[in-house]
């Protein structure tokens, strides 16, 4: 209990005494009573077992289980193909962006998660049959994207000695998944039903990919308890960061219009984090008129793309800036090596490429806060364990903090659920 924070948050610029474009402390002083309410529902989840994602930081058994399965597919794959689709996969592939940059020792973790059949079929042949392990994650066993790549897979291998090649995570019901995997005697683990697809990061859909990337999972789940433990003993719900940010998030969209909310790290791996951010926002939230458009950006990328609109735009966004320490970091820039070019680079000569990225990132921000943009800061100084999970848990706490804000339910997606009769209707018709 009570690590030490992974992560920081800084929301100064949100407020009119920083930027025109904030709102009053008055007003955010008075989102208290919503906090508190958030806060009480965290709290009570947490106390009494029934939302197992408030549980699960704390939990290291299941990590233990695993181990046969990571053991295995570790020692038998050069690459490990996981199929899915949304909520059952952004997590995962959130949690293996930190593989990149390391020296990786495990199989290749990845995400086939669309159904594009051309880009399926060229990612699928470039495997080794041989030496590929499959994870099939839907937690209602009948997503149709994920039962078709599926059956593709099986069809695919095509030999009798696949069954120990392909294992299946689903709910414990009699699904298609759970059908197809006793059809060809495939282990299928059972996925929580009471914890909801995109809320599962730090379950085993989002963990046990990660532990077969060779990431330290447990370092994932004890960030996630640390941000946790600091919400649910929170004294006052406003000092905490994600009752905050929910608050700041919900206040600006009704009181000012602010109904887009930018997502905007300076850290590369973070690119799945804020793809599994959008559809957890959106999904969660878009109901009864309510919730904020989700807008992922990537720095330094989107300052030669969308800066100008985010400056000189419309005034409806919020910014999450997430900051990272990368002065020192990467190649050094050789004066040297630019010939005639080095007197106009002076600025730039005998810098890292990290020094850049620190520079564009502080620029940034100041700018973004001196054009009357509301912009929240996340910092850290490097991208772990801890430090993914704690983000993970912080938007999963601001998110369930803004349903209850809005007084709306978090955890279903009725509307999406008419598409897919939809989809089913037509294909039907086609038969
Ligand atoms: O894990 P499943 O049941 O395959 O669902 C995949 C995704 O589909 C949805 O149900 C909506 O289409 C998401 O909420 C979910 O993350």
């Amino acid at each position: 209990m009570f690590h030490k924070l992974p992560i920081a948050n800084d929301i100064d610029a949100c407020f009119m005494h920083k930027v025109d474009g904030g709102f009053s402390l008055k007003k955010f002083k008075e989102m208290a009573e919503l906090g508190s309410i958030a806060l009480e529902f965290i709290r009570a989840r947490c106390n009494d077992g029934t939302l197992p994602i408030l549980n699960l930081p704390y939990h290291r058994d299941d990590i233990v289980s695993w181990k046969p399965i990571v053991d295995r597919y570790q020692s038998l794959y050069d690459d490990v193909v996981i199929l899915g689709i949304g909520g059952s996969t952004l997590g995962s592939a959130t949690i293996c962006a930190l593989v990149d940059g390391c020296v990786i020792t495990a199989p290749r973790i990845h995400f086939l998660d669309n159904i594009d059949p051309i880009s399926f079929d060229s990612r699928l042949s470039s495997f080794d049959k041989e030496k590929t392990g499959f994870l099939a994650i839907s937690k209602s066993g009948s997503t149709t994207e994920t039962l078709t790549k599926l059956l593709i897979v099986i069809d695919r291998l095509g030999n009798k000695n696949f069954s120990t090649q392909i294992i299946c995570l689903t709910e414990p019901t009699d699904n298609p998944m759970r059908r197809i995997a006793a059809t060809h005697g495939l282990l299928c683990l059972d996925y929580d039903p009471k914890v909801i697809g995109r809320f599962s990061a730090l379950s085993t859909a989002g963990l046990l990919p990660a532990a077969i990337a060779g990431i330290n999972v447990e370092g994932v789940r004890r960030g996630a308890a640390a941000v946790l433990d600091a919400t649910i003993f929170a004294k006052n719900p406003l000092d905490n960061p994600a009752i905050a940010g929910a608050a700041i998030n919900v206040a600006l969209a009704r009181d000012h219009g602010i109904n887009q909310t930018v997502f905007l790290p300076y850290v590369e791996r973070l690119e799945r984090l804020s793809i599994w951010f959008r559809q957890l926002w959106a999904e969660s939230l878009g109901k009864e008129g309510y919730g904020t458009t989700p807008i992922n950006a990537m720095g330094v990328v989107d300052q030669h793309s969308q800066m100008q609109l985010y400056l000189a735009g419309p005034r409806d966004k919020f910014f999450t800036v997430i900051c990272s320490d990368p002065r020192g970091l990467g190649g050094r820039i050789r004066g040297e090596l630019a010939g005639s070019a080095a007197e106009s680079l002076n600025y730039l000569l005998g810098h890292t490429m990290g020094d850049l990225m620190a520079a564009e990132q502080q620029a940034t921000i100041d700018s973004l806060i001196s054009n009357c943009c509301p912009t929240r800061l996340i910092r850290f100084s490097n991208l772990n364990e801890e430090v993914m999970g704690g983000l993970i848990m912080q938007f999963i706490l601001e998110t369930i903090a803004a349903a209850q804000m809005m007084r709306i339910n978090a955890f279903d997606q009725p509307v999406v659920e008419e598409t897919k009769l939809l989809i089913r209707q037509f294909l039907q018709e086609e038969n």
